[in-house]
């Protein structure tokens, strides 16, 4: 007689395996009547378990992850720190080819403030206005993006051919003196929020180190590499190991106009690391690509400018939504990141939550209650929909606090893809959205029958995860968390 426990030895290759189950069959083959038809399904039953189990198997050891979110919220930051916490960093070589893009970000601040004070009819103090003039004359002339018009009427960033001669000489001396003395260009910067462009997050910081940037000697230390602004275009791969283990992080530009690109990448996909600024809640622009961006339609471009104009909190809550809705996305597990939690708890007190989402009742200057009330939005969205995310207050550019939020993010997706692993039916159900659809209904349906295992999937239950980003639950507690005032 056949004995059932030897259909259950694992076999450590594909081959091995065949090579197995084809044995087994040969000797049920040779059994007769009732013992037939019993071992029969038997096999039947456990090569199908096998099966799944083996898939999941591979699923699991494949962490491919995509981070998704609105532009400028932060995703390629994450990824420039993992580069620093786990491939080695920046080399000195890597740093310094950064430098020309950081000559860019002060250039581009400071026009972009010259700028606002048109639109924001803030008068230039007399005593500057030659400083402004001579700036815009040698953004004009140094322009070499033959489209682009320095300062038209909305404002686009000039493409400059950069020396270090050209920034130390034409840019260094104009940007220091504007920003050190010009009680005018520090109240549009404080008035940012209300320009129909961004000003760079990275403004100050640069403006605040720029003596150091026009040094000659000058090369980007680590730090100036992850506050440097670069618009992502197209998608870029990162691979990581992290802790033993294999991952892939896809980083994607994030703009209106590129994400219907991101539907391409959705397959096979084990985790969304889903980012939004916190600090994004009184800002209404529209981060549009840049005419020189590698999308060959560049008609999209202008959807972005052209859509009504909403807060980019709520245009991210739209986005997370429709991403928990996506079919294809459908058992994938999110981690939020709500990010720039330290440019928030300074923006909150000057410009309180209310003002912008009335639907706020807690104390104005409360930064904790109101990063909260803007988790719980997050949280909400993800209960429409039953499903079940983790969500994490952070600061991108500060190392060990994003380390935290990343452990507990990825910690959360694999647990999720665990779990979906170890539940029959949330596995095949999640090869169905993914990778092998036509499959789905035969293996699913063999599958139930022959294990008889209740239903469980990934979105089981509906109560949303809470959990702050040292581990505790930060929805308990209005006071900010104890890394928020730390000097970033
Ligand atoms: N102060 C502060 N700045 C941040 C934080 N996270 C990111 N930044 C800055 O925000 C800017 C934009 O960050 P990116 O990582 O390029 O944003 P992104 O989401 O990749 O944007 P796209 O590529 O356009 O989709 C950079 O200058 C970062 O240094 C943060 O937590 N605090
Ligand atoms: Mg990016």
């Amino acid at each position: 007689m056949l004995d059932p426990s030897s259909l259950l030895t694992p076999s450590a290759s594909d081959a091995e395996n065949e090579q197995k189950w084809t044995k087994i069959l040969h000797k049920v083959s040779k059994l007769k009547g009732d013992d037939r038809t019993f071992f029969e399904s038997m096999v039947k039953s456990l090569r199908i378990d096998e099966w799944l189990a083996r898939d999941n198997q591979r699923q699991l050891q494949d962490n491919r992850v995509l981070t998704l979110g609105g532009g400028n919220t932060g995703k390629t930051t994450l990824l420039k720190q993992m580069r620093v916490l786990y491939a080695g960093g920046f080399s000195s070589d890597d740093r310094t080819e950064y430098k020309f893009s950081i000559y860019d970000n002060v250039l581009d601040a400071m026009l972009a403030l010259i700028k606002g004070l048109q639109i924001l009819a803030i008068p230039m103090e007399s005593q500057f206005q030659s400083y402004v003039e001579e700036l815009i004359g040698f953004a004009a002339s140094n322009n070499a993006a033959p489209t682009t018009q320095v300062l038209p009427h909305s404002f686009a960033p000039p493409v400059i051919a950069w020396t270090d001669d050209k920034f130390q000489c034409h840019v260094y001396p104009l940007v220091k003196t504007l920003w050190a003395f010009s009680t005018s260009i520090r109240t549009c910067f404080e008035r940012r929020n209300e320009l129909p462009f961004p000003v760079p997050d990275c403004a100050i910081y640069f403006f605040n180190e720029i003596d150091r940037i026009s040094e000659p000697t000058f090369t980007p230390c680590e730090q100036d590499v992850i506050r440097m602004r670069v618009k992502t275009l197209g998608v870029v791969e990162h691979n990581f190991v992290i802790k033993s283990q294999k991952w892939t992080f896809i980083d994607v530009a994030g703009q209106k106009s590129a994400r219907r690109k991101w539907i391409h990448l959705f397959d096979g996909v084990s985790g969304v690391v889903f980012f939004v600024s916190l600090s994004s809640y009184d800002e209404t622009y529209q981060d549009t690509l840049p005419a020189t961006d590698s999308f060959d339609n560049l008609d999209e471009a202008a959807d972005g400018e052209e859509s009504p104009k909403s807060l980019l909190l709520t245009d991210g809550l739209e986005l997370f939504e429709s991403l928990l809705r996506d079919p294809h996305l459908e058992n994938v597990p999110f981690t939020v990141l709500l990010n720039k939690f330290d440019l928030f708890s300074t923006k909150i007190p000057l410009r309180p939550l209310r003002q912008f989402l009335p639907g706020y009742i807690g104390d104005d200057s409360d930064v904790g209650a109101s990063a909260t009330y803007i988790r719980n939005l997050f949280l909400e969205r993800a209960a429409n929909v039953d499903r079940k995310v983790h969500v994490e207050l952070t600061c991108a550019t500060h190392k060990p606090t994003i380390e935290q939020s990343l452990n507990a993010g990825l910690a959360f997706l694999q647990e999720m893809r665990q779990n979906a692993a170890l539940t029959p039916r949330a596995s095949s159900s999640r090869s169905a959205g993914t990778i092998r659809r036509g499959d789905n209904a035969q293996r699913g349906s063999a599958h139930q029958h022959s294990v008889g295992s209740p239903p469980i999937s990934a979105s089981s239950s509906p109560r949303p995860s809470i959990s702050g980003p040292s581990g505790t639950d930060a929805q308990q507690s209005s006071s900010p968390p104890r890394w928020a005032y730390e000097s970033l």
